[in-house]
């Protein structure tokens, strides 16, 4: 069968859109990963961090699925979300509506441009779990909040936290983030080893001011991205407990794609959800041709390419020079 396919992207963190409703397959999990891996793949397929599955929900106006690269499957994906979100708002003309994700039932909503007519998303990131045992992380500790772990590195703090999809978040200053400590770590934490058993996103935060920081990183299951989306949202929130920035002001997240906005929410003094506001930017059609006996994808053939890329790049660019002043400013 014959299976139209959209290659997307927030913040230069690329997906794919599967949507599953329009195909009469009965796809289980291991259907879902290997799909991932085989579309993923930049040499032979299509190529993308992730496939974005979308389904019929019962509570929801639709279902997101995210697969990464590896077929590994995770419970949140912020960017992925916002691709799934206009998506979803064009299939159905809707503006504002829910998202029923692996782990919680999220808001989603079309705002104004971040930058000339790029369309734009705000999207719900929650639950926020600050209990070890959520990410898990094992560690003689219910938390980890900006504290010192030797055994990790001599001098960096580290925060951890689930929203839901584990996050592993340290400050670092422009020369560390230029060297190799990020992919070390990294590696480290996501192969057999004994503190993330399900493997962490690790992040390396430069703060450039008060509501500006620069965010890099290596994310489970993929390697270095672009960007992350619950990453930039829970290191903006770090930067609140952290007193750097304020509850509901804007947070301006530059990353290796681009940028977004953060606001953290905060409710009867606790810190209930995130608004992650950036592009969803779509680039090019596909249609796939699917065994209907394995379930598996044969080839796909390109369709056709949007002019989105073309805008979303002169934010881009412009997000790049600012950025590179702003880490020069940091080396002096
Ligand atoms: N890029 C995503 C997160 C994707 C999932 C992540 N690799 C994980 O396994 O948790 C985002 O934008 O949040």
């Amino acid at each position: 069968m014959k299976l139209s396919l959209i290659k997307c992207h927030g913040s230069s963190n690329d997906f794919i859109i599967f949507d599953e409703e329009n195909s009469s397959l009965k796809l289980v999990d291991k259907d879902r990963a290997q799909i991932a891996e085989t579309l993923c793949n930049r040499t032979s397929s299509i190529g993308a961090d992730g496939v974005l599955y979308i389904s019929e929900s019962t509570n929801a106006q639709a279902k997101m699925r995210v697969f990464n690269s590896d077929g590994s499957e995770a419970s949140m994906c912020g960017n992925g979300l916002r691709c799934a979100a206009r998506y979803i708002a064009e299939r159905d003309g809707l503006n504002k509506f829910s998202v029923e994700t692996l782990k919680a039932t999220l808001q989603v909503e079309k705002v104004e441009s971040l930058y000339e007519d790029i369309p734009t998303y705000a999207v719900e990131i929650s639950p926020i779990l600050f209990n070890l045992d959520a990410l898990p992380l094992e560690m003689d500790s219910e938390t980890l909040i900006n504290q010192p772990v030797p055994e990790w590195h001599h001098s960096l703090r580290f925060s951890a936290l689930a929203v839901p999809n584990p996050h592993l978040i340290t400050h670092v200053d422009a020369e560390v983030l230029s060297g190799s400590l990020q992919k070390e770590m990294a590696e480290k934490f996501n192969s057999q080893n004994e503190w993330f058993k399900d493997g962490v996103n690790v992040s390396f935060v430069v703060p450039f001011s008060e509501n500006e920081i620069f965010v890099r990183t290596f994310e489970r299951g993929v390697g270095f991205t672009n960007a992350c989306g619950t990453a930039m949202s829970s290191s903006s929130l770090v930067e609140v407990i952290l007193e750097r920035s304020e509850a509901g002001i804007p947070i301006d997240v530059y990353n290796d794609g681009g940028r977004v906005k953060c606001v953290i929410n905060k409710n009867e003094g606790r810190y209930d959800h995130i608004d992650l506001i950036g592009n969803a930017t779509f680039t090019d059609y596909y249609e796939a041709n699917i065994d209907e006996g394995s379930n598996q994808i044969v080839n796909t053939a390109h369709l056709s390419g949007t002019d989105e890329e073309l805008i979303y790049q002169r934010m881009a660019q412009a997000a790049k020079e600012y950025l590179s002043s702003k880490l020069a400013a940091v080396n002096n």
